[in-house]
């Protein structure tokens, strides 16, 4: 029986398409610990998994996003051989799969894996590898996001790398890392690039700085999605009576918005849940799409982000439906693969969940 309120156990069974979650901010604790061991990084902070999984997310709960990302160091650490990227791109395949996701594009920065000197190739075989055999073991489809860090300047050689991997697992290309004082046009070069080989790029934008990155990253940058794009809500009056040019822009264009509920309440893009944007850019009808961002920082999955909106702003099936469709037509996969996913797995899925809940 599936109940017209979704609940979390049946949001499991959903057929759900995840655009924005990082590599290294999703591995499992024990994975972590047992890395650790096996390479001899002595730094973290916790050796039993359930007190190393409690820490991530306290840890995370800072309110600040320079302080969020310190985390991702013990995670790095742990990434540095290709065993150890395969192992936990398989098992994020897994977990994705689990979880009812059937298409995620999943996104790590390669410059942060050359410690103990791979190359970026062998990076990005090691994590195509591991999607690949996860994926099809598990029944789902994973792909890659290359990132550069915004802070470093490696960005034109990790899109040159994005391009030259685009027909082998990577989709497309994005930056990241702590936003104010680095604003996108920093890696204006890299962008046009990517333009000028039709390549798919997203930026994180409009997270912990407001409008002007958000504008630099569409106007300058020419960016298909936003990551996070919370404060686009800063170019809209109260209770959305009045849209600001920018964000009549970002709604005309159908822009996809990567939201990330739960990842801006711990790093203070957001107050709360029931107090996040998500509420009034989807009655506007943004382009909305719902992700995880760091499912151990958060501890948190697809499912469960899905759950608390439901509790907050009492969304049904139909909301949910609504959600994984924008996702899915806002993939970088290529066209008739977005409507083969739509036509033969989403809208079946969703119509049979829809289906029992008005059974009741
Ligand atoms: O929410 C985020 N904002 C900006 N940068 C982020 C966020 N989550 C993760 N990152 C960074 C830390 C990771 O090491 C890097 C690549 O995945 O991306
Ligand atoms: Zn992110």
């Amino acid at each position: 029986m599936t109940s017209r309120v979704p609940a979390l156990e049946e949001i499991r069974r959903a057929p759900k398409v995840l655009l924005h979650d990082h590599l290294d901010g999703g591995l499992r604790p024990a994975t972590i610990a047992e890395l650790a061991d096996a390479h001899g990084y002595t730094g973290l902070p916790e050796s039993e998994p359930g007190a190393l999984g409690r820490w991530f997310r306290d840890a995370s709960d800072s309110g600040s996003l320079e302080r969020y990302l310190e985390t991702f160091t013990h995670t790095v650490a742990v990434m540095q051989t290709p065993e150890a990227l395969y192992r936990v791109a398989r098992e994020c395949a897994e977990d994705l799969a689990a979880d009812g996701v059937v298409y995620a594009e999943v996104r790590y920065a390669p410059e942060q894996h050359l410690v103990q000197d791979m190359t970026l190739e062998a990076v990005v075989e090691a994590v195509n590898a591991g999607f690949d055999d996860g994926g099809r073991e598990h029944g789902v489809q994973v792909r890659s996001l290359l990132t550069a860090m915004r802070h470093q300047a490696r960005s034109r050689e990790i899109a040159e790398l994005a391009v030259r991997y685009r027909d082998h697992g990577v989709a497309g290309f994005d930056i990241a890392g702590a936003e104010a004082g680095n604003p996108p046009t920093r890696h204006l070069d890299a962008f046009e690039y990517l333009q000028r080989e039709n390549a798919h790029f997203t930026i994180h934008a409009g997270e912990a700085f407001g409008l002007p990155s958000i504008w630099q990253a569409i106007q300058w940058c020419g960016a298909d999605r936003l990551g996070h794009g919370v404060r686009i809500i800063d170019d809209i009056g109260e209770d959305g009576a009045k849209l600001g040019r920018l964000a009549d822009y970002v709604r005309d264009k159908r822009i996809p918005l990567e939201m990330c509920p739960t990842s801006n309440v711990q790093t203070g893009a957001a107050r709360s849940i029931a107090a996040h944007p998500i509420g009034l850019l989807t009655r506007l009808r943004f382009r909305v799409t719902v992700n995880t961002d760091n499912r151990l920082m958060s501890g948190t999955s697809l499912s469960e982000e899905f759950a608390h909106l439901v509790e907050a702003f009492g969304y049904g099936w139909s909301d949910l439906r609504w959600f994984t469709l924008n996702a899915m037509k806002s993939a970088f996969l290529h066209f008739d693969e977005r409507l083969a996913l739509i036509d033969d797995v989403i809208k079946p899925g969703f119509t049979a969940l829809e289906e029992a809940a008005d059974r009741g």
